[in-house]
């Protein structure tokens, strides 16, 4: 383990992020999604910047070599970081897949698993999920009583074992195994907007319009 991290410059366990990069951006009009460019900088490389202050290692998962060959370029500007790709082995079957091929890269006990068009993911919010799940099996943030995001939630290697079940029932939803994990820590929303006050953490990018409103000016498109 890196030590090297920002927040919890002494912590002793390592951890993980799993980024689901997997799917082909049919809303957008299949593109790479965490390849989308503004202000200077993909989607991923601000989603590599901020998790290494709280992570030792990422795993980039992806669908396969060819969408692998095409993030490479970003890699480069993380020459001393641990990130490594994990690849589907069913094809398209969504981010239950890629979180599977992702625990089963993940070197800690314990994985934060987020979408990559997510470009505001915010570490203090993923410092507090690491927090909660410890002792647990998963930190899920709730919203209310029935809104969860299980695409930037805490999860452990325990999860592995429900997904390969959920498969086998040809259940593709990520919350299935998740609620059939024994202890799942719920993480109100009111307690991330006390660290992230407008909730951008959680903000995902479907369309370009989506990102284009977030942060009103254009976007670049990478090119397939
Ligand atoms: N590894 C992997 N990741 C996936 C897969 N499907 C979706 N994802 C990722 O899961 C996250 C949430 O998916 P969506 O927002 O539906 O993204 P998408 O599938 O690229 O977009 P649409 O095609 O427009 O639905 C995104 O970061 C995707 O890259 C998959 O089959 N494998
Ligand atoms: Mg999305």
């Amino acid at each position: 383990m890196s030590g090297k991290t920002e927040l919890k410059p002494g912590r002793t366990k390592a951890r993980s992020a799993i980024v689901l990069a997997g799917g082909r951006g049919r809303r957008m009009g299949i593109v790479e999604k965490a390849l989308l460019e503004f202000e200077g900088k993909t989607i991923l490389e601000r989603l590599l910047e901020n998790l290494f202050r709280v992570v030792d290692e990422v795993i980039l998962s992806v669908r396969d070599s060819a969408q692998k060959e095409k993030l490479l370029p970003v890699l480069e500007k993380f020459p001393s970081r641990e990130i490594r790709f994990c690849f589907d082995t069913l094809e398209d079957a969504g981010p239950l897949e890629g979180i599977r091929a992702g625990l089963l890269e993940s070197r800690s006990e314990y994985s934060f698993v987020c979408a990559g068009d997510m470009p505001f993911v915010n570490i203090r919010v993923v410092d507090l999920l690491f927090e909660k799940a410890e002792g647990h099996d998963t930190a899920l943030p709730r919203w209310g009583d029935r809104m969860f995001e299980p695409l930037h939630a805490v999860y452990s290697r325990k999860l592995i074992p429900e997904i390969e079940k959920a498969f086998e029932i040809g259940k593709h939803s990520v919350l299935a195994p998740v609620f059939k994990m024994q202890d799942v820590v719920f993480v109100e929303v009111s307690e991330i907007r006390a660290l992230d006050p407008e909730l951008r953490t959680f903000a995902n990018i479907n369309t370009v319009e989506d990102l284009e409103s977030m942060i009103g000016s254009t976007v670049e498109k990478a090119k397939l």
